[in-house]
């Protein structure tokens, strides 16, 4: 049985002080669910203070992006070796805003993917559709291609270790999630992409659901046999609400 796993993706927010109160509400909090896994993914210029406040608890720390080349003249690129060295564990690849507004390509994506990976970093890759993809009738097109530029570049078994985040782009922000059975569906569909080239990949990889997931919604869409927790945007800036998710992965 995969163990749940719980990433906060912080967005552009946070300060040094907000940061401090949110991790230090959350780290005793946090401390006694210790049936699934945590994570906070902070902007950049906050990866040492979740390094210096999260070393030896329970959350684990990350960021939300990061360079596809290994080292060279990128102005305001950052590396997964300089990710390492503040301790990240995991690093969001492929979100829809970053995808959007700064025309990542799949091509790019996978080269991120597996950067992140050459160092020891656990890929969080997003996919989804979009409103009007939905409405075409597109979803798993666009979720087999988004999942094809990794597989046909490195193939399936490098899912043993990563994560997969399905963020529906119409359900990012808007304060209405996919209901769990829309979920559960497209969970199932990137589990069996994945299965049809690497059982053990498909079984072992965590796919997380993420778009206005809420302590009030959380725990139906935790329950699903596809769903193995969330990414979370607006409800991981506010210690309650994230807890309250944390605590419906937990069970
Ligand atoms: O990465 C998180 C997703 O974009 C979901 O954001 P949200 O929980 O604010 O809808």
């Amino acid at each position: 049985m995969r163990r749940k796993l719980v990433v906060g993706n912080w967005k552009m927010h946070g300060s040094l002080a907000q940061n401090k109160a949110l991790l230090e509400a959350l780290i005793p909090n946090l401390a006694v669910l210790k049936q699934a896994d945590y994570a906070v993914c902070v902007p950049y210029p906050y990866l040492f203070q979740a390094q210096s406040l999260l070393q030896g608890t329970n959350i684990s720390w990350g960021a939300q992006n990061l360079a596809k080349h290994e080292i060279g003249a990128y102005t305001g690129e950052v590396s997964a070796d300089m990710l390492k060295e503040f301790g990240a564990s995991y690093v969001i690849v492929g979100h829809s805003e970053r995808s959007t507004a700064y025309c990542e390509s799949d091509a790019n994506i996978a080269a991120k993917f597996v950067s992140a990976q050459r160092v020891g970093i656990t890929p969080v890759l997003c996919v989804g559709e979009t409103l009007q993809e939905r409405e075409s009738g597109l979803r798993e097109r666009v979720l087999a291609a988004q999942l094809d530029a990794i597989l046909n570049s490195v193939g399936a078994e490098v899912f043993t270790k990563a994560v997969v985040a399905y963020e529906p782009v119409w359900a990012i922000g808007t304060g209405f999630s996919a209901t769990p059975d829309q979920a559960q569906s497209a969970h199932e569909f990137i589990r069996a992409r994945i299965g049809a080239l690497h059982s053990e990949a498909a079984d072992k990889v965590r796919i997380l659901y993420g778009g206005s997931v809420k302590p009030s919604n959380a725990s139906q869409l935790f329950a699903m046999q596809d769903i193995d927790g969330g990414l979370i945007g607006r409800g991981s800036l506010n210690a309650n609400d994230f807890e309250g998710i944390c605590r419906a992965a937990n069970n």
